[in-house]
């Protein structure tokens, strides 16, 4: 089947959330010895996990962390303060286990996949899933960033890391990626597609000065005056301007969707992979959790065309998956009120309701 043809298939199998389900979750939340919506975002969570599973509550045993990784030929024009060989460096950080995203997701019991969606390199490990689409994007202030084709490969393989892994039980995911320039694409993505100027889009990434992010945004606004990417075709913008890892990520939130799993979206480029995928796919976006609300400059931008609101707030900007990783654990407590507290009834204590009702 053609790539366009698969996309679409894989779009028409996601559905709205269970509406049920969020009932069920959201009485039992009501029936807890605490007076009503004082969980906050807690409850919040907790419904939309019942929503997305279609169980009033799911349990999450077996979770990963998906790090696309990728290069960007746009780092020759000295828009990142670190080279672009530290990306291939990292990977192998990455399988080593020593990475903040490994350490993050030991403590929370997640899996690290890392996949080498167009590192410009050989990184050879056993456990590295090679699914190099190119060596790298080109450099999108002289031409697009890759043909059409090539995005909606990276798109596939995304969705296809997703099916393989939930045939082996996985049933949640979280975004991460590693790829030295990826704030360049990201900005360029969040301006096209929320209409929020380059300026306003464009951040320090890993550590850029003021002068640095300045030339940054000239590179992007000139990219995107050359290649002229058509805003109401997220896959012409990807291609143009974007990268393997946003577009291999876009695919992993499209694969989750499909498949009813609940993918926690880290920072800013997951966050410019989620408003892709989101534009591809706009049943997807219920099946987002947002996890916190990372230091780059045009974040807020992306979250608040999502209509998401972030769990944490930390001031990080590190990627990788770090701050997704990071929420795991008040997914985890979530569950945990869910299970184990008790109920006005069981605890024998007058309840919200009752006295309202003996008011009467
Ligand atoms: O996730 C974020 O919000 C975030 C913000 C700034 C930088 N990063 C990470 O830093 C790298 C990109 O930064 P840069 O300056 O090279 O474009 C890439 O590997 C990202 O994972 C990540
Ligand atoms: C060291 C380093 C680690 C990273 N992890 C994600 N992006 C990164 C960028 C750098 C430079």
């Amino acid at each position: 089947m053609e790539r366009e043809q698969q996309l679409k298939a894989w779009v028409q199998q996601i559905t709205a959330l269970d509406e049920a389900a969020q009932k069920a979750a959201a009485d039992h939340l009501d029936d807890l010895t605490k007076p009503p919506g004082s969980l906050g975002k807690l409850e919040e969570l907790t419904i939309r996990l019942a929503g997305i599973t279609g169980k009033k509550q799911p349990s999450f045993s077996k979770k990963a962390v998906i790090v696309m990784a990728s290069d960007h030929g746009v780092v020759e024009e000295g828009v990142s303060s670190f080279p672009a060989e530290v990306t291939q460096q990292m990977v192998h950080n990455f399988l080593a286990g020593g990475a903040a995203v490994n350490v993050l997701a030991r403590h929370a019991g997640a899996e690290v996949i890392c996949v080498d969606i167009g590192v410009n390199g050989e990184p050879v490990h056993p456990d590295l899933v090679s699914r190099s689409v190119r060596k790298g994007t080109a450099n999108m202030a002289k031409g697009p960033a890759m043909s059409r084709e090539e995005a909606l490969q990276a798109i596939l393989t995304g969705i296809d890391v997703v099916q393989e892994s939930v045939r082996k039980g996985t049933q949640l995911f979280v975004t991460g990626e590693m790829g030295i320039g990826n704030t360049t694409p990201s900005a360029a993505v969040t301006s096209v597609l929320t209409g929020v100027s380059v300026q306003e889009a464009t951040g320090k990434g890993t550590g850029l000065d003021q002068a640095g992010v300045q030339h940054k945004a000239n590179v992007i606004a000139r990219a995107i005056q050359l290649n002229q990417p058509a805003p109401n075709d997220p896959i012409d913008v990807l291609a143009k301007v974007g990268g393997l890892d946003i577009a291999g990520l876009a695919g992993v939130i499209i694969g989750s969707a499909a498949l009813k799993c609940p993918v926690v979206i880290d920072g800013y480029i997951s966050t410019a992979a989620a408003l892709v995928a989101s534009r591809i796919a706009p049943a997807c976006r219920n099946y987002m959790i947002a996890s916190h609300m990372s230091e780059e400059r045009g974040h807020a931008a992306l979250l608040q065309t999502l209509e998401l609101s972030p769990l944490l707030q930390v001031g990080m900007r590190l990627g990788e998956g770090t701050g997704g990783v990071l929420c795991l654990h008040l997914i985890e407590a979530a569950g945990r009120i869910m299970d184990e507290m008790a109920t006005f009834s069981s605890a024998g204590v007058s309840g919200g309701n009752e006295k309202a009702e003996a008011e009467l």
